[in-house]
């Protein structure tokens, strides 16, 4: 357990770790791709490291240095595997590398943790059987453990439902060029999350892979194309970055994230703007996007396309006067934690008035107070309740560990929070 200490914070510099998000991505276009490639800035964290482990398993071959990683393409050729493949509680690993399994020989085992075994990834499945995929639950129940039967896949156009999580269409896109005849994939329900959608499609383009969309409902991806290999830097976290901006909204001081830009495709950086009609004050640097706080007050803000700032914002609303509303995010549920009542739980032993609703949380603004925080193993979680640690004293965080999912150096960089 580690207790969190109230300091100021005036002016602080901060450096987040490269986005999850993008790396998972880059790792496995790399893996498909034509050559070696060299990725830069890539997050090394458990959840990125799962998804380099799982691609070992398919016969890819990679080496982590200190300054990159380096990936040798297999032309989407890839090895059978007899051993099941474990990704831990890593959703997106599932979801994407049930699809790229799906392109290669033999069955595959896909595992995880016990809550990977209750998050839903029925949508997918279905989806990759309306194309010939031999692809189901083992338990019968929707999600994890997976057997995935991999083969040439001729495409054509798939159906697909999109309101549990957007991993489903990040899969099918993510592999739909090495079809035969390409993909033609309508979304019937959904999508969440869209951002996430647009960095996949943004590694696609960025590996020289063709596609055409309408919006987020309609994708066309030609068959037979191959990820060009080439080098690759991955931008910092935004979603990492919220906790120290965060941080500033909470503490009334300023923090710099270095390296990080308004125009970002990641759509966590767009927290920043909701913490502008909380009362913040935003400005782009040249170096680093800059978050000041001031008085907040409440707000009442649409969500599902930032799904993982909802428990920071949620936090930061506890310290505003008023009643936040957050809205449209039924898919916290099937997160790390069911997020929606671990973020309400926390903040009521805080003295908080938080309530779920089936599709968000209200949360009253108020004088939260120190508790002992329960985390749920869900990073997200820990570091966000860490920020409120900082304005009121008393705030302890209980296996504060469960950050190296997406953030192994969390504590460091947050003891740099000093003036
Ligand atoms: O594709 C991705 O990299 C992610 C998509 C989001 O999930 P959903 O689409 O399930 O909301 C997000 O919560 C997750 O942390 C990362
Ligand atoms: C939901 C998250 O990740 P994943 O779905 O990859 O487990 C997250 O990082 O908040």
């Amino acid at each position: 357990m580690l207790e969190i200490k109230p300091r100021n914070i005036a002016n602080a510099q901060i450096t987040v770790p490269g986005s999850k998000s993008y790396t998972h991505r880059i790792l496995i276009a790399s893996g498909l791709s034509d050559g070696l490639c060299t990725i830069e800035n890539a997050l090394k964290s458990e959840d990125t490291l799962l998804t380099l482990g799982a691609l070992k398993h398919l016969g890819v071959k990679t080496d982590v240095n200190d300054n990159n990683i380096t990936i040798h393409g297999t032309k989407g050729i890839l090895s059978p595997c007899d051993t099941p493949v474990y990704l831990g509680n890593s959703g997106t690993s599932v979801r994407l590398l049930t699809a790229v399994a799906a392109l290669g020989k033999g069955t595959y085992t896909l595992t995880g943790t016990e809550r990977m075994a209750e998050r839903p990834i029925q949508d997918l499945l279905d989806a990759l059987r309306q194309m010939g995929v031999s692809a189901c639950s083992v338990n019968n129940n929707g999600c994890p453990p997976l057997e995935i039967t991999g083969g040439e896949i001729k495409g054509g156009k798939v159906g697909l439902k999109c309101k549990i999580s957007s991993q489903y269409l990040s899969a099918l896109l993510l592999i739909a060029p090495y079809t035969r005849e390409g993909l033609e994939i309508t979304v019937t329900e959904g999508p969440v999350s869209k951002p996430y959608i647009d960095m996949t499609v943004d590694v696609m383009k960025q590996l020289n892979v063709e596609l055409a969309r309408d919006g987020y409902n309609f994708f066309n991806i030609p068959g037979k194309q191959v990820y060009k290999a080439g080098s690759y830097l991955v931008e910092s976290d935004c979603s990492n970055a919220g906790y120290f901006w965060a941080a500033a909204a909470v503490t009334g001081g300023t923090v710099k994230v270095r390296g990080i830009s308004r125009d970002s495709r990641q759509g966590d950086v767009r927290l920043t703007e909701v913490f502008e009609t909380m009362g913040c004050k935003v400005v782009q640097e040249k170096d680093g996007l800059v978050v000041s706080g001031g008085k907040l007050s409440a707000t009442e803000v649409d969500m599902a396309d930032m799904p993982d700032m909802v428990p920071t914002l949620a936090v930061v609303a506890a310290f505003a006067e008023g009643t936040t509303v957050i809205k449209n995010v039924a898919h916290l549920k099937a997160k790390e934690s069911d997020r929606l009542t671990s973020v309400a739980t926390e903040l009521s032993k805080m003295g908080i008035q938080a309530t779920c609703t089936d599709t968000g949380l209200i949360i009253r603004g108020g004088n939260p107070h120190g508790a002992e925080i329960d985390t749920y193993n869900d990073h997200r979680i820990a570091m966000c309740f860490a920020v409120a640690g900082l304005s009121v004293p008393g705030v302890f965080i209980r296996d504060e560990k469960c950050v190296e999912k997406s953030f192994p150096n969390f504590w460091e960089v947050f003891e740099e929070l000093k003036n």
